[in-house]
């Protein structure tokens, strides 16, 4: 192991003292943007967050959370919650999935792994299936990624591809599905002109089908199974191009939810359901939405939902999902190696930590923090909560989420003197804000910033120190923008409702009683980001980050 050797012993901070327990708040989609109807943060109240903006200038700033910051390929990549979190909790900055399949792909190293020369076995007698989120969003997923996969496939022996596609308009515009079906459509029909057997063999929105996380919903997972691998589905259809466009023209039809549907022949038999001898590669580079899927691919042991015919296939993830559990066990690219993060750091020199969240965005302050690790270091010293989420709702109809329930976990963990490190991750900004719901969005920033306030009492009764920051930008802005940043109309002159992330840059705040009077952030690192923060934290705990983190945000006068 690159470890051996290596001393995980932190030297002290010069200035800064132990001993005070630090809140560390992550606000899920919270960015900073100019103040418009669209700024739902804006638009909604904040006092808290307001008075921490306002406060003190030296103990405010922004930084930036998406692009290269974050280890995307380039600065026209919105962030995202899994690099934002793990650049928050790794202190460096990594080539991130998104990057390393686009190089693997260009190199054509991608062939010559182990994980696609494990699936190619697969290709003389089988079919091989490609499944996953379909659009040029870039945080699962990209499209041009799997135009390439295929021509390589299919010129590396794959005879016969069915491709299992879930819509997006999470991540791009929603509405967008129907053109990147077409342009998938029109690269299968260009593969069949060279006599590759090569269809759409079933889809569904992704917030439907398959893409659930951390285990708030395994029937999103089973619908999934059921089309994919069954090829059993509601709705039927002879085209994917027909299936969305009749999906999409229900009434509240919407990309992220259309429901699952399968394709069939004029048989009106299902065209691609997973068989023995098959292959099956999940696309999508990102971790979190695909390791519900991934067990249930891989694992022989599985009781989440009845799979009723289990196919004897070859799997592989584009990436590695989770490093701890090896799922899957097969992969077409490396993940990026995360190591020495700085909650393993601060375990490690005996910082006893506490972590919580709501269930769909648990794994963000733990698993991502981590550096896509699952578990403690030491159960000794961490406690991980996960406060049940609501499921089987979209999150416009209950904005307030279980911020309340967060902020209350964290207050009584901050006052219980049991923990140095308390941190947590308030969704409702950016949860709420994929739903495009503008009027919903502003009560989730100011439930957000409510529970804000009850975590910084907790900070101030307990002599400790906050720092409060973002993962990246989603709430601040609900409209699509043109190039002078007015909203972008539509051919019917109507606004488009932006359900993604953004490009903005996120606040990073710090203060409480406990904190030395002569901290202030330094003012001559010029673009900063979120790999800023651990070292900013660790000294906050009283320890000088290691040589190779990210600088630290923050100098100590006097
Ligand atoms: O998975 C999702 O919900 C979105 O694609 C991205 O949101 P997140 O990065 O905030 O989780
Ligand atoms: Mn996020
Ligand atoms: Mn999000």
């Amino acid at each position: 192991m690159a470890n051996s050797g290596l001393s995980w012993t932190l030297p002290d901070h010069p200035k800064l003292p132990k001993g005070k327990t630090v809140a560390v708040v992550v606000l899920d989609g919270w960015g900073e943007a100019n103040a418009d109807k669209y700024n739902c943060i804006h638009v909604a109240e904040t006092p808290v967050m307001d008075s921490l903006k306002n406060g003190a200038p030296e103990r405010w700033r922004l930084v930036k959370a998406h692009g290269t910051a974050v280890g995307l390929p380039s600065d026209d990549d919105m962030g995202n919650s899994e690099v934002g979190h793990n650049a928050l909790g790794a202190g460096r900055i990594f080539a991130q999935g998104a990057k390393l399949v686009d190089l693997a792909l260009a190199s054509g190293k991608i062939y010559d792994g182990e994980g696609f020369n494990y699936i190619k076995e697969c290709f003389d007698e089988g079919t091989l299936h490609l499944i996953g989120l379909l659009s040029d969003g870039g945080v699962h997923s990209r499209l041009d990624q799997v135009q390439l996969l295929l021509k390589g496939a299919s010129e590396r022996g794959a005879k016969r591809i069915r491709v299992h596609i879930l819509t997006d308009g999470r991540d791009v515009l929603d509405g967008s599905s129907v053109g990147f079906v077409e342009t998938l459509e029109n690269d299968l029909s260009q593969l069949r002109e060279k006599g590759i057997d090569a269809r759409i063999a079933s889809g569904g929105g992704r917030m439907n089908v398959t893409m659930d996380r951390y285990e708030n919903d395994w029937d999103v997972v089973k619908r999934g199974w059921d089309a994919q691998v069954l090829g059993e589905a509601p709705y039927k259809f002879q085209s994917a191009v027909e299936a969305v466009k009749t999906l999409r023209a229900e009434p509240k039809a919407n990309d992220q939810y259309l429901p699952p549907f399968v394709i069939v022949d004029e048989g009106g038999k299902a065209v691609g359901p997973v068989l023995d001898g098959d292959a099956v590669v999940t696309f999508n580079f990102r971790a979190d939405r695909m390791v519900m899927i991934a067990k249930s691919l891989e694992y022989a042991d599985f009781d989440k939902f009845d799979r009723v015919r289990v196919p004897k296939i070859r799997y592989a993830g584009m990436l590695q999902y989770d490093g701890e559990l090896k799922l899957p066990s097969h992969y077409l690219v490396s993940p990026p190696e995360i190591e020495r993060t700085s909650g393993e750091y601060l375990v490690k020199n005996g910082i006893r930590t506490f972590a919580c969240s709501e269930t769909v965005k648990f794994g963000h302050v733990t698993f991502f923090w981590n550096g896509n690790r699952s578990g403690y270091f030491d159960e000794t010293k961490e406690e991980y909560v996960e406060i049940p989420s609501d499921s089987g709702i979209t999150f416009n109809v209950k904005p307030n989420m279980k911020a309340l329930e967060i902020a209350e976990k964290a207050r009584d963990a901050i006052l219980s003197g049991k923990f140095d490190q308390v941190r947590v991750n308030l969704p409702n900004g950016d949860m709420v804000g994929h739903t495009g719901d503008i009027e919903a969005t502003v009560v989730a920033c100011k439930a957000a910033d409510e529970a804000v306030k009850i975590i910084l009492d907790a900070v101030e009764q307990a002599g400790g120190i906050y720092l409060v920051t973002a993962d990246h930008g989603n709430a601040e802005d609900m409209v699509k923008r043109n190039k002078s940043g007015q909203p972008a109309l539509d051919k019917s002159g109507g606004i488009q409702i932006l359900t993604s992330h953004t490009l903005q840059p996120v606040p990073v705040a710090i203060g409480g009683p406990g904190l030395h009077p002569g901290v202030k952030f330094r003012s001559d690192i010029q673009t900063p980001g979120l790999a800023n923060v651990a070292a900013t934290v660790m000294n906050l705990h009283g320890y000088e980050a290691p040589a190779d983190y990210e600088t630290t945000l923050i100098e100590v006068d006097n």
